[in-house]
């Protein structure tokens, strides 16, 4: 899979972008602000429609400007194919080929994509719902279905918790929200230990050769409340069943609660470091090891399953590692042969990734201004008047 063409029309502060990307990498330098990140965000959104950050789907559209678009144009197993998507009045729309979608799966198409921040590097330290969001984010990317799941997952909390707040329930009522809750959730168990029984082993792997410590480390799921429920190995009505049991046991304390306290969303994924919670005892670097060990084997786990190295975008992240594991991924980046898009403050950070057909951006209030393919912005270690190389 390759990008071959990226347009993006008022998307944020970005006006109008359109860029022919490095089969390799793509690097957009400038200073805080400017609007690196929407870059980002953007593609992120196309190939996703998920949006990297922002909670309304109204805050990606540029002030004042009626809609956002982005569109870009991949070749997948040898045919082109372009997508598109819009947001317009907090409602967005996707294209393929300048229709409209027929279905996600015929928008995806093999299209996918591991975009790595800073945020990601807090993510062991921070509080479950992040790491929840770190592993459906990789769920999502391993299996675009999963929009959909999980959707319907969220709409059925939405109407379990509405009929909870609404004040005493007839429980023939609360029993049929709960099997409707069951079923979406089994399907949202299902899918995250599928996506961990494929990851956790590479991401173990991967650690061991950048944490620079004897301990090994380990990622697990295991739903809360699910009784004695062999999870590993349970099928979905199995696991349906679990879910429905634990509704109906904790359905007095929902009720008094007025919220649902036992399903995928009350979930955590556990990191350990030989075998100590990675959050209350690892030291920051072995912390930002433990999340790069994870991105590294998302993106082999896709190449694996796909048959795809999946685009790769990655905000800044060179600031925030230390000199050593920030080469180590520069390294990997250059031998990966993956398509990447990097954001930078200093491009002598990223410089390792870059190769002769790099194409370096520089990104100013919302204006993207083009190098050459090949003009690196050599010796340029930090660069002047807001970062415009070349
Ligand atoms: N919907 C929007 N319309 C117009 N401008 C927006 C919109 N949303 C965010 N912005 C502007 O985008 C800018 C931030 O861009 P971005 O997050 O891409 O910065 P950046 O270049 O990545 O900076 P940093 O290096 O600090 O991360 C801010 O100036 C913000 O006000």
């Amino acid at each position: 899979m390759r990008l071959l063409a990226l347009h993006v029309q008022d998307f944020r502060n970005l006006g109008q972008v359109s860029l022919s990307p490095s089969p390799h990498a793509t690097i957009a330098v400038g200073q805080n602000g400017q609007g690196k990140t929407n870059l980002l965000e953007a593609l992120y959104f196309l190939a996703t429609l998920k949006p990297l950050r922002a909670g309304r789907l109204s805050e990606l559209v540029r002030w004042g400007a009626p809609a956002a678009r982005v569109t870009g144009r991949f070749l997948l197993k040898g045919a082109e194919r372009e997508i598109s998507v819009e947001v317009a009045g907090g409602v967005r729309q996707s294209f393929v080929d300048g229709k409209k979608a027929p279905s996600l799966e015929e928008y995806f198409g093999g299209v996918s994509v591991v975009a790595f921040t800073p945020d990601d590097l807090e993510v062991v330290k921070g509080g479950p719902d992040s790491r929840r969001g770190f592993l459906d984010r990789a769920v999502f990317n391993r299996f675009p279905a999963f929009l959909r799941e999980s959707r319907e997952y969220a709409r059925a909390l939405k109407n379990r918790n509405r009929l909870l707040r609404t004040g005493p329930v007839d429980s023939v009522y609360l029993e049929a929200y709960d099997e409707t809750l069951a079923k979406a959730g089994a399907r949202v168990y299902a899918r995250r230990r599928a996506l961990m029984a494929e990851l956790a082993p590479r991401a173990q792997a991967t650690f061991a050769s950048i944490g620079r410590t004897p301990d090994p480390a380990s990622y697990g799921y295991r739903p809360a409340h699910l009784g004695e429920l062999d999870f590993a190995q349970a099928d979905e009505a199995a696991l349906a069943n679990a879910l429905r049991e634990a509704l109906a046991s904790r359905s007095r304390r929902d009720l008094e609660r007025g919220f649902t306290s036992v399903g995928p969303h009350a979930d955590d994924v556990s990191v350990t470091l030989g075998s100590r919670s990675a959050r209350a005892y690892a030291s920051q670097g072995q912390q930002r090891a433990l999340v790069l060990g994870w991105k590294i084997a998302e993106i082999e786990n896709l190449e694996a399953a796909t048959g795809f190295l999946p685009l790769l975008l990655l905000d800044d992240v060179s600031s925030e590692l230390d000199p050593e594991r920030n080469a180590y991924l520069m390294r990997y980046l250059a031998e990966s042969g993956a398509q990447v898009f990097l954001t930078t403050t200093d491009a002598s950070l990223v410089r390792a990734a870059a190769a002769q057909d790099t194409l370096w951006m520089g990104v100013r209030s919302g204006a993207v201004s083009l190098s050459p393919p090949g003009d690196s912005p050599s010796g340029l270690s930090s660069p002047p008047d807001g970062g415009e190389p070349g």
